[in-house]
């Protein structure tokens, strides 16, 4: 069997792939159709260009931008719901049996939803998806980071409304070399006070500095991306004590020059040192990703052995949001499925 095969058959784990930036293209003609708005064009390789990187990407702030076209369509409640089935649906096509989906409510607002509609309308899209695919899907909130303290403190109240019910934590995402961590104590203080678990985009854009403040003082016990680590050794080790978690996305990395190439990008040197990392798609449309994609990477261009790849899996189940017990059984049923691929547990893990 090909290995991307083999990849694509393996059950895998994403805990980091935004919303918004996993929209199909198809999809977004669909609801532009149906809520009278007029796209730019009609052909969708064109427009596919309107919501992904396409060749040169020079910085997260660039990348970013890519965001505003889809942004357009998402501010109701059926096109909330659908875009969130329609993740599931992408993530049951690559065998991919749990997922993490992030979004900022106060990106949907436009047309008059609340925040808490916004919510819900996702997670009623990813548990209808549950039902239909097997895969199981959870939300996390994101706060944005050129929003005010307020509006992100109201997300975080909303948030706080569906914890257990179909969210499982909240974010910090945007442009991080423009406002860095430090900038939101406030927000994630009440994010402790109403004891969300907490993960924050960090090392991507600035340097470790974000990475430290982040756990230090914002209360995260998981790490996006974390590039950046490697500049503080010191840091990296206590990462690595703590078993801190790094949602790391290969190709966006590269894409917002987070890592300047693939010989810098520190993915196997992480892994060699014992860090948690887990490997996840970020944006499947922005950057024109899926799981399995991100998984060969690891082995073409890093060298991963399966069982190392089955180890970054695993890794995920450890790192996810989800209680001991449903970490347990998701653990039995990838064990399965691996000895139904005829690999044995120990080479697997
Ligand atoms: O890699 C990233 N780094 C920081 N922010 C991001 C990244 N990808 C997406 N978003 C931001 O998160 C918002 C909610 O989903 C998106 O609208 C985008 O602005
Ligand atoms: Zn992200």
């Amino acid at each position: 069997m090909k290995l991307e095969n083999i990849i694509e058959k393996l059950p895998k784990v994403d805990l980091h792939v935004h919303l918004d930036g996993s929209v199909k293209p198809e999809t977004v003609f669909d609801l532009a159709l149906d809520q009278g708005i007029t796209l730019p064009t009609n052909n969708i390789k064109e427009l596919s260009g309107y919501l992904k990187i396409e060749g040169d990407c020079d910085s997260l702030i660039e990348y970013l931008q890519k965001f505003d076209f889809v942004s357009q369509v998402l501010h109701t409640k059926e096109a909330l719901e659908r875009v969130a089935y329609e993740v599931v649906e992408q993530a049951y096509e690559e065998n991919c049996k749990y997922i993490e989906v992030r979004f900022g409510p106060q990106l949907h607002t436009n047309k008059g939803l609340s925040l808490e509609e916004v919510i819900y309308s996702v997670i009623k899209g990813l548990k209808r998806g549950e039902k239909r695919y097997g895969v199981q899907a959870n939300v996390i909130a994101c706060c944005l980071r050129h929003h005010s303290t307020e509006e992100n403190k109201e997300v975080i109240r909303a948030a706080s409304a569906f914890h257990g019910k179909g969210l499982v934590g909240v974010d910090l995402a945007g442009d991080e070399a423009t406002y860095p961590a430090h900038l939101f104590r406030e927000v994630f203080e009440l994010a402790k006070q109403k004891a969300i678990p907490v993960t924050i985009h960090a090392g991507e854009a600035a340097g470790p500095e974000n990475i430290r403040e982040a756990i230090t003082n914002l209360g995260a016990s998981r790490i996006g991306h974390g590039v950046r680590l490697k500049d503080d050794p010191e840091l990296l080790n206590y990462v690595l004590e703590n078993c801190i978690p790094l949602e790391m996305c290969p190709i966006s990395n590269i894409q917002t020059k987070a890592s300047a190439s693939w010989d810098r990008y520190p993915i196997r040197y992480y892994f060699d040192r014992g860090l948690m990392i887990t490997v996840n798609t970020d944006n499947m449309t922005v950057s024109n990703t899926c799981l399995t994609k991100e998984l060969l990477i690891l082995v073409e261009k890093f060298d991963f052995t399966l069982m190392e790849i089955g180890q970054v899996i695993m890794n995920s189940i450890d790192a996810s949001f989800l209680d001991a017990r449903a970490k347990k059984k998701l653990k039995n049923k990838f064990l399965a499925e691996y000895k139904r691929l005829e690999m044995t547990s120990q080479q697997v893990i």
